[in-house]
């Protein structure tokens, strides 16, 4: 409960995915004139994360399906870590793939539990094994198993239910995850939680997961590379978002970006590269003289109270401390937090949204590390934003808080996940 270690280490990467290779596909519905999908040659590399993103009806679903052949190509051939699937038992495949919907897509009349055992029963697994596999999967998604195993998914929010949707499609621990749209209808602050989410397991797990979305701003915060599709899935580019930015590959590619391309460019600084200020951290029930002090010492004006897992659960100053004898148990359910994946602009949002002059930085699974100011935040995205169009001279959100801007604004939707694990 002292003073966090500012120090930031990057986890090694584990890679448990597998290589998926479209080559020569073509989907041609019946009815239709034109293929869906002409002609696509696709390479996704194993342990890698690779978004899908184009205008409506241009071919990312049907693509998306074919890997797994909900759609069944009508040319070409599927190859799953160098291995020829396009005749395979489609049911034994789609057992090695992992896959999620909108809405997380689970049967309504099933609890959690149950919902994600689904797959593990068709395989025959042991009852112990189901329940700790479901234990262990509801914390990878940061749902805590006492409280959401016996629900039925009607008596969650939008975000919880996508949370058991990824658990669900992790249940048989595939090398490959694919989904569909999977945060489109949750608010945004929800949605940014759930992106930070996937990142971190992605990290822990080191899957193969491809994301169609229609947001490129998602596509680049997601992605290791970005496939931009147009009309009858033709590529227009496939690459890192980095490259994409720096060098649109086409004039499509441009225009696409267009006026997603300032707000890209704060998604590629995440809140990981800047280094954290360091926090006093206090538990519910400390003597509030004793926290005061500890955090004068550390020359801080405020400290984060956390739970035992180290989640933050307000952030009171050292005023509000001393209007009590003892560190109350009190849960800010508005709490100004990021992941150290999230991006800068993320961080932004959830300032504003929060009405705070700062945010706090949680590690993957949500414990507290840091704080980042919305000063230093400023500071780095002006740098970027002249740095990325040198010529021009910006007004935007950054410098109109208050909304004395008539340009794009940031949308902010306060409503949190309800009953979410402090
Ligand atoms: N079952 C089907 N039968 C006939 N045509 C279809 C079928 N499914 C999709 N299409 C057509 O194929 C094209 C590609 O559709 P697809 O759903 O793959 O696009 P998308 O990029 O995922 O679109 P959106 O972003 O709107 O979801 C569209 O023109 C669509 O109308």
């Amino acid at each position: 409960m002292t003073e966090l270690s500012t120090a930031s280490s990057q986890p090694e990467r584990t890679v448990t995915g597998a290589s998926i290779q479209l080559d020569g596909v073509m989907k041609q519905y019946r009815g239709q004139d034109k293929p869906a999908v002409a002609e696509l040659d696709l390479e996704i590399e194993a342990g890698d994360i690779v978004t899908f993103v184009g205008p409506s009806g241009c071919g990312k679903t049907t693509t998306l399906k074919m890997i797994n052949r909900l759609i069944e190509p009508s040319e070409g051939r599927i190859l799953i870590d160098g291995r020829d699937v396009t005749h395979e038992n489609p049911d034994k495949l789609r057992q090695g793939i992992g896959y999620v919907i909108q809405s997380g897509g689970l049967f309504p009349h099933w609890s959690v539990e149950k919902n994600i055992a689904a797959i593990p029963r068709v395989l025959g697994w042991d009852k112990k094994r189901i329940a700790e596999r479901t234990e262990y999967l509801l914390d990878l998604v940061g749902l805590d198993a006492a409280t959401f195993a016996h629900r039925l998914p009607k008596d969650m929010s939008g975000g919880q239910q996508q949370r058991v949707g990824v658990a669900r499609a992790l249940a048989a621990d595939p090398p490959i995850l694919l989904m569909d749209e999977p945060f489109g209808a949750v608010d945004p602050i929800t949605r940014v939680r759930l992106q930070d989410s996937l990142i971190a397991i992605q990290h822990e797990l080191g899957k193969t997961i491809v994301v169609v979305t229609h947001d490129f701003e998602e596509a680049t915060k997601l992605g290791d590379k970005v496939l931009i599709l147009s009309e009858g899935g033709h590529i227009e580019q496939y690459a890192a978002p980095e490259e994409i930015l720096a060098n649109p590959a086409t004039p499509f590619v441009e225009d696409f970006i267009g006026s997603g391309a300032t707000l890209a460019h704060l998604t590629l600084s995440r809140v990981r590269d800047v280094p954290p200020e360091g926090v006093t951290t206090a538990q519910v029930g400390e003597t509030s003289e004793t926290v005061i002090r500890r955090a004068r010492a550390a020359g801080h004006t405020w400290v984060v109270v956390v739970d035992n897992l180290g989640h933050p659960r307000a952030w009171p100053s050292l005023d509000e401390l001393a209007a009590k004898p003892q560190v109350s148990d009190y849960i800010d359910r508005r709490l100004p937090v990021v992941a150290r994946s999230s991006t800068l602009n993320d961080a932004l949002d959830s300032m504003l949204a929060a009405s705070q002059g700062g945010v706090l930085v949680t590690d993957g699974r949500g414990a507290v590390i840091g704080s980042l100011s919305i000063g230093t935040v400023m500071e780095i995205i002006r740098g970027q934003l002249s740095e990325a169009r040198p010529e021009e001279e910006h007004t935007n959100y950054v410098e109109h808080p208050e909304g004395t801007h008539s340009g794009e604004m940031p949308v902010i939707v306060a409503a949190d996940e309800p009953d979410e694990p402090a």
